[in-house]
């Protein structure tokens, strides 16, 4: 029995957090699916792509040799033989990954790597995978199904709180949201989605709630 389990949300709610942290507590993969978008973004600008060019950016990221290492205690994302994981949250990524993520031809080739990843998945015990269209889009059929939401300046405070500039965290947040929103829906749940807001509630909570949800549906599953 497998079990995959789709945390959506905008940026700064929290889903790498709690889907690491639920990965480790329920013994499943963890799926970061935006760190796909980020590494098809570094490779393009590696490769000198112009990223409003979105025909050489798709053919950019189709061809691009990428592994993702799914263990929540240490995912890695390795691109031609690299561990670039590091490389992939800096601000250069985070204020240019909306021009791969909103290239609808380059979304369509890093959703079939994700569908492939999470299919997969199911041959072992499973996979927490979070985004921004996991529930909605790439595995609606998942068991559990989340959006994660959070007050607009909370999400911003939360991300000034790693040290970064707040001019650039703003944008990079509120900024990115705007942008990545024009061709994905992540602020409302869809039907069968369960919507946490998480303003008000610490790390621990969020995770337990969501494990509360896996746990539920195991238990349902079992009891079939
Ligand atoms: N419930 C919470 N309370 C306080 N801080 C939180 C909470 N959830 C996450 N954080 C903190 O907020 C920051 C952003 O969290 P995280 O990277 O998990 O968000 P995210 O939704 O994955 O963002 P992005 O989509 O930009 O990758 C981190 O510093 C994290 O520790
Ligand atoms: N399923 C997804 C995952 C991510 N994105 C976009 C949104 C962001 O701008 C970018 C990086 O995501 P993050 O690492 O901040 O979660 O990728 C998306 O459109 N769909």
């Amino acid at each position: 029995m497998s079990i995959v389990i789709a945390i959506d949300g905008p940026a700064g709610t929290g889903k790498s957090t709690v889907a690491r942290a639920v990965a480790a507590k329920l013994g499943l993969e963890y799926f970061d699916t935006g760190a796909t978008y980020r590494v098809a973004a570094l490779h393009c600008l590696r490769e000198g792509i112009n990223l409003n060019n979105t025909d050489d950016v798709a053919a950019m990221v189709s061809t691009m040799n990428v592994e993702m290492r799914l263990d929540p205690a240490n995912p890695v994302v390795v691109l031609d033989d690299e561990d670039v994981s590091r490389l992939l949250h800096t601000d250069t990524i985070s204020l240019i990954v909306s021009d791969v993520a909103t290239n609808l031809a380059a979304r369509a080739v890093l959703g079939d790597m994700q569908r492939r990843v999470i299919a997969a998945s199911r041959k072992g015990a499973g996979i927490v995978a979070e985004g921004r269209d996991i529930t909605s889009v790439i595995a609606p059929e998942a068991e559990v199904r989340v959006l994660l939401t959070a007050d607009d300046e909370v999400r911003v405070a939360r991300r000034a709180g790693d040290g970064a500039d707040p001019v650039t965290v703003r944008e990079a947040v509120l900024g990115r949201d705007r942008k990545d929103a024009t061709v994905v829906e992540f602020h409302t749940a869809a039907d069968g989605v369960v919507q946490i807001d998480t303003t008000d509630l610490t790390i621990d909570e969020v995770v337990l709630a969501v494990v509360r949800l896996a746990e539920a549906q195991l238990a349902e599953e079992a009891s079939e």
